[in-house]
């Protein structure tokens, strides 16, 4: 089965509602292990492929989880667009917790990720002005103004490497760069996603206003998941709504092309292991596997 469209669920969303499951999938990467098996169905008649990033049970940490392998997998399934959900610290009193936020720009402060599929002898360079897609975040967004969610666009989202939360001197430098949202998964996987020529977008499910606001105590996991639990059904009613629209309209950006002017290594020079490793993101750029 190959299912065009993806979601990848974070904290507080191990399981896609009202996904008719066809089979789970255990999929084998050139870059080791997906978090878990792809669950693979059908969203009201549409294929899609559902991921848990940080595995069944919440087992690997931001820093942990393969998000190259689980990058990969969704690819390899026919995934074309992308959807992830990640619960974020607000930033800004005007992101309310229970809100949901499309996250456009990235600030990477991560420090410990492999977060590019590139290297050993094929070098790629995309671009990642704009890097999550604007059509797709587009769709999401007009989808939950006509579901009358809470949603808004066009957020800027620092991504922390974790797995400890901000210092609030961490989380006031932040706020002063004018940035709506804090997490500790999204910019790695928007980087992974480009590679791959996949749409990406992020619904971003405000938990907590970090650690900012002097009267508060700082975040704590256990509230950030109460939070999740109460409010995940607008991003599973969302998802739910657009997965039906998007299913048969053709892409019309460029995520699908990423690579064409990205790629740098003169390819003569690319060793057989790196061709037979990146076949699937750049065999149609006359880089596949020699025999
Ligand atoms: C459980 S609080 C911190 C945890 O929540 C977010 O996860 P995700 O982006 O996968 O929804 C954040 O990035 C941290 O991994
Ligand atoms: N305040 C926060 N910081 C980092 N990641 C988060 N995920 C949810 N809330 C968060």
């Amino acid at each position: 089965m190959n299912a065009p469209i993806g979601i990848i669920g974070g904290s507080g969303l191990y399981r896609m509602e009202g996904l008719a499951l066809d089979r789970a999938v255990a999929v084998q990467t050139p870059f080791g292990e997906p978090s878990g098996p792809v669950h693979l169905g059908a969203l009201d008649g549409i294929p899609v492929a559902f991921l848990a990033r940080h595995g069944e049970g919440h087992r690997f940490t931001p820093s942990e989880v393969n998000y190259r392998a689980n990058i990969w997998a969704l690819k390899s399934l026919g995934v074309e667009r992308l959807i992830s959900v990640s619960a974020v610290g607000s930033l800004q009193a005007r992101h309310r917790p229970g809100e949901l936020r499309l996250v456009s720009q990235f600030i990477d402060k991560t420090r410990h990720r492999k977060d590019t599929f590139f290297g050993g002898g094929l070098v790629a360079h995309v671009s990642f002005a704009e890097p999550t897609c604007t059509h797709l975040s587009g769709a999401l967004l007009a989808t939950g103004r006509a579901l009358s969610l809470p949603v808004e666009g066009d957020a800027l989202y620092v991504c922390m490497e974790g797995p400890a939360f901000s210092t609030r001197a961490e989380s006031r430098l932040h706020q002063s760069w004018g940035a709506d949202l804090i997490g500790m998964t999204q910019v790695t996987e928007a980087r992974l996603a480009r590679e791959a020529e996949l749409c990406y977008a992020c619904i971003a499910l405000v938990t907590d206003y970090d650690a900012w606001r002097e009267e508060e105590e700082g975040v704590d996991a256990t509230s950030v998941l109460e939070v999740m639990h109460a409010n995940v059904d607008k991003a599973q009613a969302l998802l739910r709504q657009v997965v039906p629209q998007l299913s048969g309209a053709p892409r019309a950006c460029a995520c699908g092309e990423a690579l064409k002017a990205a790629l740098f290594t003169a390819p003569e020079t690319v060793p057989a292991e790196a061709r037979k490793r990146l076949d699937l993101l750049v065999s149609k750029y006359g880089y596949g596997m020699v025999d």
